[in-house]
């Protein structure tokens, strides 16, 4: 059976999850990592988790999976409750750790991925090809994965995620351990994924790949998500000013502006003074080339709401 059209990718009501273990001594230990979580993922969306160490972002993402068991409400993928086979057909996942089969390589693991997703021999191997090639793996493809660097294994691990061509991608930390330019391709192959349709549930520490890909963004703190939001309003919540760069012979009188280059100035305004500015602009005969707003954006919204940066381990 195919995923409910009519559901969430994800729903979750009233979600909670105590870890119970034994210390060395034998002592019961208690650990509530989730609290009390209302969660609405929807079709077509990219949903972006933040939070610090321990949050509770891996934690809601392993009971989206089925991996782990709610200790208290309800989570549902695809109309289905979680872990169960039929909510989980179209659903591509990279846990926080991947440890992909190490003496297969990647090619065969991929297309291997794409044949279990229901794809044909040769579909499933034409589209594992397809994206060894986006993540720069076509020259390795036949190494084994244990042969990888860090980031080549993380990327073999994302390109596992979308082999077979699923619906809703549950990513953990996707860009663990990819430098800024590998950051970048696998922001567009995300992005692409969610024109062609695909849904997106992520969690990350790096806040400035969260408000690039993310179309909503859930503040996690102590096991509460805290905030939802979407960057781009956060942007305008935090706004300082702008920056403008124009091109003329000189300034206007009175302001101050950095020349950048022959003609070329760059000048910043408090966000209540860009209106006056553009008609000075104006009048004076000069050229606007960029306005560019200046705001923390979601690092100010979360350390406001968290009290903390981010951590620093990304
Ligand atoms: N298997 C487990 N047994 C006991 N406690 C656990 C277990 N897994 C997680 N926890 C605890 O649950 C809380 C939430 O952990 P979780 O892994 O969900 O956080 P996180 O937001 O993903 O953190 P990080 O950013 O470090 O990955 C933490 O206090 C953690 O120590």
């Amino acid at each position: 059976m195919a995923a409910d059209e009519a559901s969430h990718p994800l729903e979750a009501r009233h979600l909670g999850k105590t870890y119970r273990n034994r210390n060395w001594t034998g002592r019961r230990l208690e650990t509530e990592a989730l609290r009390d979580l209302a969660l609405t993922v929807r079709r077509g969306e990219v949903y972006g988790l933040v939070g610090h160490n321990g949050s509770g972002k891996s934690t809601t993402l392993k009971l989206a999976l089925g991996l782990i068991f709610p200790s208290r409400g309800r989570i549902r993928v695809n109309g289905y409750p979680s872990g169960d086979a039929r909510g989980r057909e179209d659903l591509g996942f990279l846990p926080e750790n991947p440890s992909l089969m190490p003496h297969i390589p990647a090619r065969q693991l991929l297309s291997g991925a794409g044949r279990v997703r229901g794809l044909h021999r040769q579909p499933a191997r034409a589209h594992a090809d397809q994206l060894l090639e986006r993540l720069g793996l076509t020259e390795v493809a036949g190494k084994p994965i244990q042969q990888y660097s860090k980031g080549m294994a993380q990327r073999a691990a994302i390109g596992f995620a979308l082999a077979g061509r699923p619906r809703f991608l549950i990513l953990d930390e996707p860009m663990t351990g990819l430098d800024p330019l590998w950051r970048h391709h696998v922001t567009e192959l995300l992005r692409d994924f969610c024109q062609e349709g695909g849904t997106i549930l992520f969690s990350s520490h790096i806040l400035s790949d969260v408000e690039r890909i993310a179309d909503r963004v859930g503040i996690f703190n102590q096991g509460r998500l805290i905030r939802e939001a979407r960057p781009t309003d956060l942007l305008g919540e935090q706004l300082t000013g702008y920056t403008v760069r124009f091109r003329g012979a000189r300034a206007p009188d009175g302001w101050e502006a950095i020349e950048e280059g022959a003609g070329l100035w760059r000048t910043a305004l408090p966000a209540a003074d860009l209106w006056a500015a553009l008609n000075t602009l104006q009048q004076d005969g000069l050229e606007l080339l960029e306005i560019q707003p200046k705001g923390t954006g979601l690092e100010g919204t979360f350390i406001a709401a968290t009290g903390e940066a981010p951590a620093p381990n990304a």
